[in-house]
């Protein structure tokens, strides 16, 4: 994603929430220190992953179990969103990546991590604690922003997990990108969870 195209959908998102952008900055900061300590994986690998692939991004939508019925996983690359990841380790399905800013269950990330899962581990204004406690207990990971990319440190475009996803697919040239697990009128949400979805569907209306 050419960051010039994303920035004032960035300063959209950062004022809508009421977010730092220093915060973001200073988290990618952290990010890109923690994985000079920890090998970050070569993007290289998510290009020849996926494309001119078949791409299944999982979101955690309550319907994801449901959705998954309709598809044949082994005709896909699957890449989870955050929580999609622990519904599908539970029924033995391993992710080709995992998306995630580490709000989701993260034992269940480092467990599908150790059976092959890439890890692409975003750093906002709001996780620099789980970024501090977790990044060093993975390997193969891929760092993201959604301030301005630099060194090792990326921005694919997107801001959810959830639509993250999609920009990655596209970014590296999917051939395909089918949706599972996406509900964005769930009315079981928090608030905050309910204001992200709009901007997950905004964002995905690009595609
Ligand atoms: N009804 C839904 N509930 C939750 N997630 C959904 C839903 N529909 C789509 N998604 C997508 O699934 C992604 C992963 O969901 P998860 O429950 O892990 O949320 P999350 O980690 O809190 O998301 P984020 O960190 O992006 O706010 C979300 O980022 C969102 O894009
Ligand atoms: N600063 C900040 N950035 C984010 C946040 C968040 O809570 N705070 N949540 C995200 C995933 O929904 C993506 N980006
Ligand atoms: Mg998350």
């Amino acid at each position: 994603m050419d960051f010039k195209k994303w920035e004032p959908i960035y300063e959209a998102i950062l004022e809508d929430f009421g977010f730092s952008r220093e915060d973001d900055e200073n988290s990618a900061i952290l990010l890109s220190n923690l994985l000079i300590g920890s090998g970050t994986a070569d993007t290289n690998t998510l290009e020849e992953l996926i494309s001119g692939k078949d791409v299944l991004v999982c979101g955690n939508a309550p319907k994801l179990l449901i959705d998954l019925k309709e598809v044949n996983v082994e005709d896909y690359v699957i890449i989870a969103a955050d929580g999609a990841t622990a519904p599908l380790v539970d029924k033995g399905i391993v992710p080709h990546v995992i998306v995630t800013d580490l709000d989701g269950d993260v034992e269940k990330e480092i467990q599908a991590n150790q059976k092959g899962s890439i890890m692409v581990i975003h750093a906002h204004g709001d996780n620099t604690e789980k970024l501090l406690r977790y990044v060093p207990q993975f390997r193969n990971v891929i760092g993201t922003t959604q301030a301005a990319p630099f060194a090792n440190i990326h921005n694919f475009g997107g801001f959810t997990d959830g639509d993250r996803c999609v920009f990655l697919a596209s970014e590296f040239n999917a051939e395909s990108i089918t949706l599972v697990g996406f509900d964005f009128y769930d009315k079981d949400v928090t608030p905050m969870k309910e204001k992200k979805l709009k901007w997950a569907q905004r964002l995905l209306g690009a595609f």
